[in-house]
Parts: structure tokens; C-alpha cells; sequence
């Protein structure tokens, strides 16, 4: 069900990631946004580049579609060297990561995102060759078997996760940047969309922009599928340009209210309210009740909720706030 969301943070197919590369921004003065994690950076990398040194391990965290991917190839590209890019659970053995590792030229940029699925006896590995650019490996087996020590190239890791907590101590720790990425403010989304708009040839006016800012939770992938489908909608009304009007009405059709939930969302605020009075509720019964994984909502659809205030997280359970209630259009009764 969560696929077929157009609000979903998660890629959905080859094709809008064919999109979404072309919508990457390639340096850090385009990436708009995230202005804390950007300022640090730009101090690390000038810093690394005067020393004549590879930048610092760098780990990136925080919901999908926030940009993690476009920043690490962003970085590389600051530092003019080349990336690599895979995932954890595409690493499966130590020979898979020696592999990768003895390709790698002196300052470039490894990029394992999803770094929080890498298996436990790769991720030992990567100890040595993070804090001291090594591998020992063991070649042979049985009586020849022997232990090689393998000296890497100095090169700088970026890692991206959406779930810090799952990654242990030890690998955390190993990465002397860490950079939590936020959800985007309305001005930044609004910035994005009129970029993408240009990028498409596509004219908006700016309420336009800023009503789907509105309704894009704070994420940057799902405003630019948000521009893509109301495009479409543009293109059919054979409307030159994309108006306020166009927005709301292509919006409408796609079932994404003033505040950017779907029906699963609604549904999923509804079923509290109807069935436990607005919680507290576990999030296996939430879950059990909108039909998903507790992990789906968990990752997906919880995250925006609790950060627009529209749900809260108690010792018991999820509690619906009476800003939801407000939005809804149900009277809240206090408890
Ligand atoms: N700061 C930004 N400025 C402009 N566009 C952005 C920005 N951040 C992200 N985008 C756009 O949003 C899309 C999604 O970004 P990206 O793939 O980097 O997210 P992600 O955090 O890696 O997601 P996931 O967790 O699913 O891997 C990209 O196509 C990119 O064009
Ligand atoms: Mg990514």
C-alpha cells in the first residue's frame, strides 16, 4: 500500500530516479537548505583541501528524501574527487568491501548508504580502514591459509542512514563529522520547487511553489514528485503555467490535504480516534489497524506526524494532540 503513495518518501521507480538525478544539485551554493550541516561542512572541506588531506569520515542521518545521496555527491564534487557509491546490504562479504576498497584513489570518497544494514564481520573490517586507512585479511584456507595486511589510500567515508540508533558505538564513533539532517522549512521547499520548475522548463508562480512546499512534509523528494504530477495536470489543462488554482485542484484529485497527509495518514489518525479515543495506542495496534508493517510506520508515516505535532510519543503509546482533532474537524474532549 505505502508504494503507491504519491507522498511517500521513498523513491519510487526507475523513472523518477531518473528524475531525481537531473534534479540533483552538484555544489553546496545550489543545495538549499539544511544551513547548519551545510556551514560545517563548507569549515571541513576548505580546511582538509589547505592541508592537502582526505576530509574527515562523514556520517549523514535522518528521514528519506531529505537529501543524504545528494549531498555525499555533492561533497565529492567540493572536493574534486571521485565517489563510490554502494550500500550496506550490498556488501555482503569482507572480500566484496577489500574489493571495493583496493579501487579507491588517495582522498576519494567512499558512500555506503544504508550503512546501518552492513553485516556485523564487514562492518569489524571497516574499523582499521577507517581509523587507520587498513585491512587484514585472511587468503588461503585450511594449513595455507595466512594473514595479509592491506595498506588503503587515505580516503573519507560517508555514510547515510535513516536510523542513527540502529548503528553500533564503535562504527558511530569512527565518524569524526556527523551531520543530522532536518526537515526542510516552507522557504526551502518553495526554493527547491521554483529550482526544479526551471530545470523542467516549467513556469510556476510562487503561491504556487509554496502551496506544494506546504504539503510536501518538509521533504524535498516529494515536492518534486508533487511538481511532476501537477505538471502533468498543467499540461493536460493545457495551461502554460502552473497557478495556485492548478495546484489545489491537481492536490485535491490527488487526495493530499492542506497539511500534506494522504488517506493513509487520515486513516491512520482516524482509527485512534475512533477505536481508543486518541490513545494512548500501541504501535503494533496502529499498525494492525491501517494494515502495515510496525517498521512502515514507524519510518514512513510516523516521523512527519510527530515532527507537525499532529501525534505524540508517551511511555504508553501514541497520543493524537488536539491540533490533529483541529485539522480533522473532530471536537476534541478532554480526558
Ligand atoms: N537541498 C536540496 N536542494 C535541492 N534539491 C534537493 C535537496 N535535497 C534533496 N533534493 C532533491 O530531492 C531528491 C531526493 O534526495 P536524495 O535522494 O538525496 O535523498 P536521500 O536523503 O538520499 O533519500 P533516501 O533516504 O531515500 O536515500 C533529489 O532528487 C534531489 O534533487
Ligand atoms: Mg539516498
Amino acid at each position: 500500500m505505502a508504494d503507491d503513495r504519491v507522498i511517500s518518501p521513498e523513491t519510487a521507480d526507475a523513472g523518477e530516479a531518473g528524475m531525481e538525478k537531473s534534479l540533483r544539485p552538484q555544489y553546496l551554493r545550489q543545495y538549499i537548505g539544511q544551513d547548519k550541516v551545510k556551514s560545517e561542512l563548507q569549515v571541513y572541506i576548505t580546511a582538509a583541501q589547505k592541508r592537502e588531506e582526505s576530509l574527515d569520515h562523514v556520517l549523514l542521518y535522518g528521514p528519506p528524501g531529505l537529501g543524504k545521496t545528494t549531498l555525499a555527491m555533492v561533497i565529492a564534487n567540493e572536493l574534486q574527487v571521485n565517489i563510490r557509491t554502494t550500500s550496506g546490504p550490498a556488501i555482503e562479504r569482507p572480500g566484496d568491501l577489500v574489493a571495493i576498497l583496493n579501487e579507491l584513489q588517495p582522498g576519494d570518497v567512499l558512500f555506503i548508504d544504508e550503512i546501518h544494514r552492513l553485516p556485523k564481520i564487514v562492518e569489524e573490517m571497516l574499523y582499521s580502514a577507517m581509523e587507520d586507512f587498513f585491512v587484514d585479511i585472511v587468503i588461503g584456507q585450511g594449513p595455507t591459509a595466512h594473514p595479509v595486511h592491506f595498506p588503503l589510500p587515505p580516503f573519507t567515508l560517508i555514510g547515510a542512514t535513516t536510523r542513527a540508533g540502529l548503528l553500533s558505538a564503535p562504527l558511530r564513533d569512527r565518524f569524526g563529522i556527523v551531520a543530522h539532517m532536518a526537515y526542510y522549512n516552507e522557504q526551502d521547499l518553495t526554493d527547491i520547487v521554483e529550482r526544479s520548475a526551471a530545470i523542467f522548463d516549467t513556469t510556476i508562480v510562487t503561491e504556487g511553489a509554496h502551496e506544494i512546499a506546504r504539503r510536501s512534509r518538509g521533504t524535498p523528494r516529494v515536492a518534486n514528485r508533487l511538481l511532476k504530477r501537477i505538471r502533468d495536470f498543467a499540461q493536460v489543462a493545457e495551461q502554460s503555467a502552473i497557478d495556485l488554482p492548478i495546484v489545489e485542484k491537481a492536490l485535491r484529485l490527488l487526495q493530499v490535504d492542506g497539511r500534506g497527509l494522504d488517506y493513509v495518514d487520515q486513516k491512520l489518525l482516524r482509527a485512534m480516534i475512533d477505536y481508543y479515543n486518541g490513545g494512548p495506542v500501541g504501535l503494533s495496534t496502529i499498525a494492525a489497524n491501517v494494515g502495515e508493517e510496525t517498521d512502515t510506520i514507524e519510518e514512513m508515516y510516523e516521523p512527519y506526524l510527530l515532527q507537525i505535532g499532529f501525534l505524540k510519543r508517551t511511555p504508553r503509546g501514541r497520543v493524537v494532540t488536539p491540533q490533529a482533532y483541529a485539522h480533522l474537524g473532530i471536537p476534541f474532549a478532554k480526558k
